[in-house]
Parts: structure tokens; C-alpha cells; sequence
């Protein structure tokens, strides 16, 4: 990649699979879960995008709803990943994606700005450091220690925006920033916004706002169903835009009508539907009161990645019982570490108790779900985890790392080869 060039976008395609089936037995949705069956139809969302961003650039992406213009952030972000194609960086990326991403309504609004800080990879000390500016930009000081579900939307918007800006990134990825906040905030933004174009901070913006692109921007695209429809100048971007909308009805989303089978359903879909099948079906079950409880810190730096947890249950039968676990990567949806307790299953009916203790030092960063399911002799579900008993753990990347690093970061393993010049 060229010195001058910030972010290079090369070919990225992303297809999201849809199922079909609203399957409502808990037998039939639990054979297929672990049968991996089920039916799909696939959405494009993205469909061969490549550009470049150089270092400086104001760079607008615009399109109308559901084009594709989020996910392709997403992917920007590393938050998604494309199936096909890549994504160079060239230097730090700091994005404000989506309220909530990185947040955590429990703790209060210093935690956040730490966790958030430390998610984005800056050590404490440099948390330390920018932590007055956050406070300041946000205008938030009198509320730094309530928690943030007692925030207002507007001032949850403030400090994440606040988060992202100061944080000292080469790039910042914002999407649909000027849509919300009240207006005192978008004349802030407004400042913050023309400072940056004057000063060449590189900048990645969504915006459905012409005016923002013709303002702030010196290059857009406008993407259309998944494509890049134009590549230029604001204003042909912004007028093109204004047109479509003026000219295109119906969906900006391609949607294929193919009929998959045997495809990985997204996780989180697959339990949610389960665990609405298990509610109805609770009483049957002769598992019980399943808990699961983290006893090391939610947030695992690199230098401390040990996972430590306690899982409780109740069996009313003397039937043989064992605990089956998965940790969930929940961005790229897979499974990165399971376990189970096969050997030290127990047969009595009572109250059950166990503690399990891992290292996940290998791994670069994400964010993980803990889901765990009690299983009888023939290895079928008896209870699964619901959402209050699945924690999450966020994986933080290495401090400081070296650019060679940070490119091999997207790996889910830390890279740890040696390379022979011969
Ligand atoms: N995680 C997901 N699972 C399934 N479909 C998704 C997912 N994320 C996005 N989509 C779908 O992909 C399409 C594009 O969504 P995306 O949010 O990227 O569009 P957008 O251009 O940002 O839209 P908007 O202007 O409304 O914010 C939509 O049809 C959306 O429903």
C-alpha cells in the first residue's frame, strides 16, 4: 500500500445469511442446531467495493437505507468481517459506530471511558492522559460517576463521541454522528468537524446529510444495493444522491432468493430462538436454576487474560448430568474455545457445583459469550444458559503495538511465527 494512502478497500463483498425456517419445536431446532440444517436466503449487502482513502481526506460515504454504507464502516473497523476481500489500515483506526458498541449501561461513565479506552487499545496511562478532554468535550463532569443506563441517549451520544475524538487515532470512522444530539452538540460538532479538515485529520464519514458532504468532504462515494454507484467530487456524489431519492423506489438491499442448506446460522439467532423454545418448555426439563457466574474481571488485558467462572445447577432426577460450554466469538460469530465436564459427570439428583479456570492468552482481541448448556447421558440439552447467565468478556488488544502488530491483529490467534529471509 502506497504511504500517502490511509485506508485501502480492496474487492470487499459481505452476504448476510437470513434463515427461513420459524421452526417452534424445541426438538426440531435443537437436532438442526447441531445438525448445522436449516434454510436460508441470502442478503448481499456488500458486492465488490475497492477504494482508497488517503492520508487527509475528509471521505464521505453516502446511500440510501440499507445500502450497506454501516456494514462496510463495520468491516472498516474490524468490527465485521468480509468474506471476501481486504481491508489495509495504515496507522490507528478509532470508530463511533453505533451507541452502545464498546459500552456497557451497568458501569458508570468513568469505567466506560476506561473500557472503551482500553478496547481501543490505549494503555491506562494514556486513558489517564486524555481522560480531562473526554470529561470537557462531553461536558459531562457532574455525571462521570452515575451509571450509564441512567444517561439520556443525547448524553450516552456525547461521551461516546467524545471517546472517539479524543482518543489519539490517525483515522476516525463516524457514522451518522450529525443525526442525533441536540443542537448545541451539532454546532460542536460542526467546530470539531471544520478544525479537522483544516488540520487534514483523515476522516471517514456516513452521513445521509448533503449538506455535511458538500461542507465537510473532499471525496465520497455513493453506494448503491451494495455497489459503489459514484466515486468523486461532493458534489457529484450529493447530487447523484439527491436524485436517487427523488428517482428509485423499493429496497437498496439486494436479497437473493436462493435457498441454502447446511450454512452456520448466526449464533445469537439460533439461541435466542432456542432459549425462547426452552421458556415454554421449562418445566419439563428436570435441570433447573442454572447460573453461571464470572469470578475474574470482564475486561481481560493482555498482560492478564485468565478466565475463571462457577456454573450452578439443580437436577430433580437421578439422572446422569454434564456441562458443556462455548465461548462465542460475537463479532465473527464462532465458536473460538469450548469444554466440557464428560469427565466428572454426575448421576444423583441435588444441587451442583463447579468452578473452571482458562488462559486466553493466545487470542488478539474480541469481544466473547460464555453460553453453557447442562447435558444428560446421550449428550442432548437439558437447560441452556439464558441471556443473564451467559457474561460477556472483552478481549483487549496488546498496548503499543508495532505496525507489523496491528496488521496482523485481525488474526484471531496472536501472530507468533518467525520469518528466515533466505
Ligand atoms: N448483522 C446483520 N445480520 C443480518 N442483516 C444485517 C446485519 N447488519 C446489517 N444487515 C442488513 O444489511 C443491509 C445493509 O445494512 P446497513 O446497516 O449496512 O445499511 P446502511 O446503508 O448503513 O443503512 P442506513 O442508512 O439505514 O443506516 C440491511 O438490509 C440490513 O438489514
Amino acid at each position: 500500500m502506497k504511504n500517502n494512502v490511509a485506508v485501502k478497500v480492496s474487492n470487499v463483498s459481505k452476504t448476510f445469511h437470513l434463515p427461513t425456517d420459524n421452526s417452534t419445536s424445541l426438538k426440531r431446532t435443537i437436532v438442526n442446531y447441531f445438525k448445522g440444517i436449516k434454510g436460508y436466503r441470502d442478503q448481499k449487502v456488500l458486492r465488490g467495493i475497492s477504494f482508497e482513502v488517503n492520508q487527509g481526506d475528509f471521505f464521505g460515504i453516502v446511500g440510501r437505507n440499507g445500502s450497506g454504507k454501516s456494514t462496510l464502516l463495520k468491516i472498516i473497523s474490524q468490527i465485521y468481517f468480509p468474506e471476501r476481500g481486504t481491508v489495509e489500515v495504515n496507522g490507528k483506526l478509532v470508530s463511533f459506530i453505533e451507541l452502545g458498541v464498546g459500552f456497557n449501561p451497568e458501569l458508570t461513565g468513568k469505567e466506560n471511558v476506561y473500557l472503551n479506552g482500553a478496547m481501543l487499545g490505549f494503555p491506562e496511562k494514556e486513558i489517564d492522559e486524555m481522560y480531562g478532554d473526554i470529561v470537557a468535550f462531553a461536558e459531562l463532569e457532574d455525571f462521570m460517576h452515575q451509571k450509564l443506563k441512567n444517561y439520556s441517549s443525547g448524553m450516552q451520544v456525547r461521551l461516546a463521541f467524545a471517546v472517539a475524538i479524543q482518543a489519539k487515532s490517525d483515522i476516525l470512522v463516524l457514522d451518522e454522528v450529525l443525526a442525533v444530539g441536540d443542537e448545541a452538540f451539532q454546532r460542536k460538532c460542526n467546530d470539531y468537524f471544520l478544525n479537522a479538515k483544516r488540520d487534514k485529520k483523515t476522516i471517514i464519514l456516513v452521513t445521509h446529510d448533503m449538506d455535511s458532504v458538500r461542507k465537510y468532504c473532499n471525496r465520497a462515494i455513493l453506494i448503491d444495493k451494495g455497489e459503489i454507484k459514484v466515486i468523486g467530487s461532493p458534489d457529484e456524489v450529493a447530487n447523484q444522491y439527491s436524485l436517487d431519492n427523488v428517482t428509485q423506489k423499493g429496497s437498496a438491499t439486494v436479497i437473493e432468493e436462493v435457498v441454502t442448506q447446511n450454512t452456520p446460522e448466526p449464533i445469537e439467532e439460533v439461541e435466542e430462538r432456542i432459549n425462547n423454545v426452552q421458556n415454554q418448555k421449562e418445566n419439563l426439563s428436570p435441570v433447573r436454576d442454572l447460573k453461571v457466574r464470572l469470578l475474574s474481571k470482564k475486561l481481560l488485558e493482555d498482560s492478564d487474560r485468565v478466565v475463571e467462572f462457577e456454573i450452578s445447577y439443580n437436577v430433580l432426577e437421578d439422572i446422569p448430568t454434564y456441562i458443556a460450554f462455548s465461548m462465542v466469538d460475537i463479532d465473527r460469530n464462532v465458536w473460538i474455545y469450548n469444554d466440557n465436564s464428560y469427565d466428572f459427570k454426575t448421576s444423583k439428583a441435588g444441587e451442583k457445583l463447579f468452578r473452571y479456570t482458562c488462559h486466553l492468552s493466545e487470542l488478539n482481541k474480541c469481544k466473547l459469550k460464555l453460553n453453557v448448556a447442562v447435558r444428560n447421558d446421550e449428550d442432548e440439552p437439558m437447560i441452556f444458559s439464558d441471556t443473564e447467565n451467559s457474561p460477556v468478556l472483552i478481549i483487549s488488544p496488546k498496548a503499543n503495538m508495532t505496525k507489523s502488530e496491528r496488521i496482523a491483529s485481525s488474526g484471531v490467534i496472536k501472530k507468533n511465527g518467525q520469518w528466515t529471509a533466505k
